[in-house]
């Protein structure tokens, strides 16, 4: 029996260049993200991102990560941007200070509180679930042991860290998140994206979205955002 389902929603993420924005819009991304904060080796400035945001298509999310800014440095990005990502200790009401929607990574480390984490970020649009390495805020290229996901939380779930063309069925299949996020596992070096792997990546996802649509689990599908409020 077929039972349509969402898809899984695909960001890709550490964009700098515009050839790989057309390739990942090509390849059915959902949402592009872009990396604000200067200690990153995808960094991009405000006068970068109004021009590659120039090039994203209606309807493809632009999504600008920032780690514990100031408040003038997110509000120069704002015109070109859909979507605000938190990476560092923001607190939910600056996040919210924006008049934008807005997601919160929150780095795996062992004493996490997810259902916590939830409430305190509940006007989050999704909680971006991602790797934990002391003094690195993302795009770190590790997995988390994703079991540490509960069933049931109560905002969507976007899973990142180390997602790759290779393990990212296994992922979607194990965790039925809302959206999966790539960064380092679509690169051929830090910040330039490789087209083959973005394409690998996006059918991967799509594939097993099919393949979940068919009927290929045992369970009915349900994503980690059905339980959102
Ligand atoms: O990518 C970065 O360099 C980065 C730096 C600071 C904060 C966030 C950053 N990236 C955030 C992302 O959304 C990444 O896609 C996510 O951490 C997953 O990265 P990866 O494990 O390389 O796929």
């Amino acid at each position: 029996m077929s039972t349509e389902i969402d898809p899984v929603r695909i960001k890709i993420c550490g964009l700098t260049r515009t050839e790989d924005i057309r390739v990942a819009i090509a390849c059915g991304a959902d949402a592009l993200g872009f990396v604000m904060w200067a200690g990153s080796p995808r960094a991009i400035d405000a006068d970068r991102l109004a021009t590659l945001s120039a090039t994203v298509s209606p309807f493809v999310t632009r999504v600008g990560l920032f780690v514990d800014p100031g408040v003038a440095d997110v509000e120069a990005c704002l015109p070109y941007l859909d979507l605000l990502q938190f990476h560092g200790d923001e607190p939910a009401d600056f996040c919210a200070r924006f008049g934008k929607p807005w997601i919160k990574a929150i780095r795996m480390r062992d004493e996490i509180d997810l259902g916590a984490a939830a409430e305190t970020y509940s006007g989050a649009g999704a909680l971006l679930l991602d790797a934990f390495r002391p003094g690195v805020p993302g795009g770190t290229g590790e997995t988390f042991d994703w079991q540490r996901i509960p069933d049931s939380l109560a905002k969507p779930v976007i899973l990142a860290g180390g997602l790759t063309p290779d393990n990212v069925a296994a992922a979607v299949m194990q965790v039925r998140p809302y959206a999966v996020d790539v960064s380092g596992g679509v690169e051929s070096g830090k910040g330039i994206k490789d087209p083959l792997r973005i394409r690998a990546f996006c059918a991967q996802v799509q594939a097993t979205t099919a393949a979940l649509s068919a009927g290929a689990s045992a369970a009915p599908f349900t994503t980690k955002s059905s339980t959102a409020n």
